[in-house]
This record gives structure tokens, sequence and C-alpha cells, in this order.
């Protein structure tokens, strides 16, 4: 199974960094993980990076039509961990599958992204930034598998 993460900027924090490698170690037992990391524009007015880091996203999604898109957004649908696994464990034969999560830029979607209707979910309503989403992300990813293998797991 191919699971991708599409995400703006790297992760330049030490703690961040080793929290993600050893997620990302742990879900690689499971699936292939990519990451994509595209470059965000942050220099210019926030509604001008907004909708340029928007256009480039909607752009490198072009790439991924056969994968399922799950956009991350803190004002959608809130789901539970098990309703994430779901998402994980309905894609029918799971070593063909491929997913995308995205993780948006720092000045959130724009308009013209919210109207391409992309599946968005989130995990709860408080902005977490995104090098530590990225963490937590990939957490939920390798907790998903314990769920769907009906492995032990710390609670
Ligand atoms: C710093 S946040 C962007 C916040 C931006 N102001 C907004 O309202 O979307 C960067 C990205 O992290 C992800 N993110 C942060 N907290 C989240 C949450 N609670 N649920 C889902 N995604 C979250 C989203 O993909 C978001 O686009």
């Amino acid at each position: 199974m191919n699971i991708k993460i599409i995400c703006f900027g790297k992760l330049d924090k030490k703690f961040f960094l080793e929290s993600f490698n050893e997620y990302a170690s742990r879900i690689s037992k499971y699936a292939n993980l990519q990451i994509i990391e595209l470059k965000e524009e942050y220099q210019k007015e926030d509604s001008v990076n907004k909708n340029i880091n928007s256009d480039l996203l909607i752009e490198k999604l072009k790439s991924y039509a056969d994968h399922e898109i799950i956009c991350m957004d803190v004002s959608s649908k809130n789901i539970s961990t098990e309703e994430f696994s779901k998402i994980i464990e309905n894609n029918k034969n799971l070593k063909q599958a491929k997913i995308v999560f995205v993780i948006g830029p720092s000045d959130g979607y724009s308009d013209k992204f919210f109207k391409l209707n992309y599946q968005k979910v989130s995990f709860g309503k408080i902005t977490l930034p995104h090098q530590l989403f990225r963490v937590i992300l990939c957490e939920q990813i390798y907790r998903s598998f314990k769920i769907i293998n009906n492995e032990k797991y710390h609670k």
C-alpha cells in the first residue's frame, strides 16, 4: 500500500524530525510512505500567499488523480481515530491502494481550492503547527494500521 503526504516546507526542528522518523519507521512495516514537500510562499500578503500556495497544491494534486485524496483541514468534519482508520482500511485492495494526505499551507486553503470539493477531514478544532501536525498525522496512520491489524498498541 502506498501512502503519500503532500505538505509545505521541511521539518527543521530536531525533535520533530526524530519523532517523524520514529513513526515513519513504524509505518514502513505496513505501507510505503512518501513525503512530498512543496515550497511555501510566505513573503507576500497572507491572501496572496494563500492563493499561490493553494494553486501549487491544485497543480500537484493533478498528478494524483488515481489516488484517494484526503485533505486535512481544521474546520472540516471532525473524525475519530477509528473513522480515520476506516479511510485507510476501506481501500479495497490494501496492496494496490494509493492514498494522498494533504497538509495545507499556513494561511489555509483558498476559496478556489475549497470549490474543488476534495474530501476533507479534521482531527479536532485546534490549529496545530504544520510540522507538529505532520508527526501527529503519522502517529494516526501508524495507530490506524494497529487497529486494522488488530494489534496491541498502548492506549
Ligand atoms: C498551521 S495549519 C493552517 C491553519 C490555517 N490558518 C487554517 O485555518 O487552515 C497547517 C495545516 O495543518 C493541518 N492541521 C492543523 N491542525 C489540524 C487539525 N486540528 N485537523 C486537521 N488538520 C490540521 C491542516 O492541513 C492545515 O492546513
